[in-house]
């Protein structure tokens, strides 16, 4: 049933969603255009603050959907604090959306414009015991988003990609120690910041979104890479993986806040 085999098919894509989600349909969904002439600057946001410990990172992932590398989330070895949160949010995993074609694949837009990849460092609010729980909360979880845009090969992004020959099907796992997210982060930190959701079932009205104005580079040969990962599983027929992305939604009255003039 819908509820539980979703995906970016026709079937089973993101206008078929609300049918097994019907908060798909709801006041704070995500992603959404950004429009940075209608952001309003708020001289009160703070500054992100990102510590992440490199020896917190545990394996990478081909889970259906993307890929994602999982860190070790039983201490506050690797968070998020200041920006427009309160509290310490810990990270729990990094993953991306991307298209099949580099014209597309962002999921949020920036007035109208679609990059060809998204990074998502989503980290979860130790006010709450797990991000399980964090997950259904309002202020449960921060989504830090990376636009990626092409340009020159990006050395940090190779050392992920170097590992997608041992999970291109569905469900493969290997490990992944080491590994500094930090390196995947813009020079400048100037974000926008607003309250959305998960862009994925289930679709949790729970995401403070931390959208990060600067993009990252990757080289149009990485991005082919990305391309030769598969929704599939072995021994399915091979579907690529590729247009992963939910498109932007209504803002619903929503304000988008700037950390910068
Ligand atoms: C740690 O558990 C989860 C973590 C995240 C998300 N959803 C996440 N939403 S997003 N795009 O807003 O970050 O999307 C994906 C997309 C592809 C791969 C992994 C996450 C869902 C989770 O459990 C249901
Ligand atoms: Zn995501």
């Amino acid at each position: 049933t819908m509820s539980h085999s979703w995906g970016y098919g026709a079937n089973d894509g993101p206008d078929k969603w609300a049918d097994g989600f019907p908060v798909a349909n709801g006041p704070r969904q995500s992603p959404i255009d950004i429009v940075p002439g209608a952001a309003s600057y708020d001289a009160g946001l703070k500054p992100l603050r990102l510590k992440y410990d490199p020896s917190t990172s545990l394996d990478i992932l081909n889970n259906g959907h993307s890929f994602q590398v999982t860190f070790a989330d039983d201490s506050d070895s690797s968070t998020l604090t200041e920006g427009p949160i309160t509290g310490i949010y810990r990270l729990k995993q990094f993953h991306f959306h991307w298209g099949a074609s580099d014209d597309k694949g962002s999921e949020h837009t920036v007035a109208g414009k679609m990059y060809p990849a998204e990074l998502h460092l989503v980290h979860w609010n130790t006010k709450y015991a797990s991000f399980g729980e964090a997950a259904s909360k309002p202020d449960g979880l921060a989504v830090v988003g990376v636009f990626l845009q092409i340009g020159n090969k990006n050395e940090s992004l190779q050392k992920v990609l170097d590992k997608f020959g041992t999970i291109k099907a569905k469900g493969k796992q290997t490990t992944f120690a080491g590994f500094d997210p930090t390196a995947l982060l813009p020079g400048s930190l100037n974000y926008w910041t607003y309250e959305g959701s998960l862009t994925t079932p289930p679709l949790l009205e729970s995401v403070t979104w931390i959208v990060c104005k600067e993009p990252i580079s990757v080289s149009s040969e990485q991005m082919a890479k990305f391309r030769s990962l598969l929704f599939s599983a072995e021994g399915e027929p091979e579907c690529c993986m590729v247009n992963n992305y939910r498109p932007p939604q209504p803002l619903k009255g929503r304000s988008v806040r700037a950390s910068f003039k």
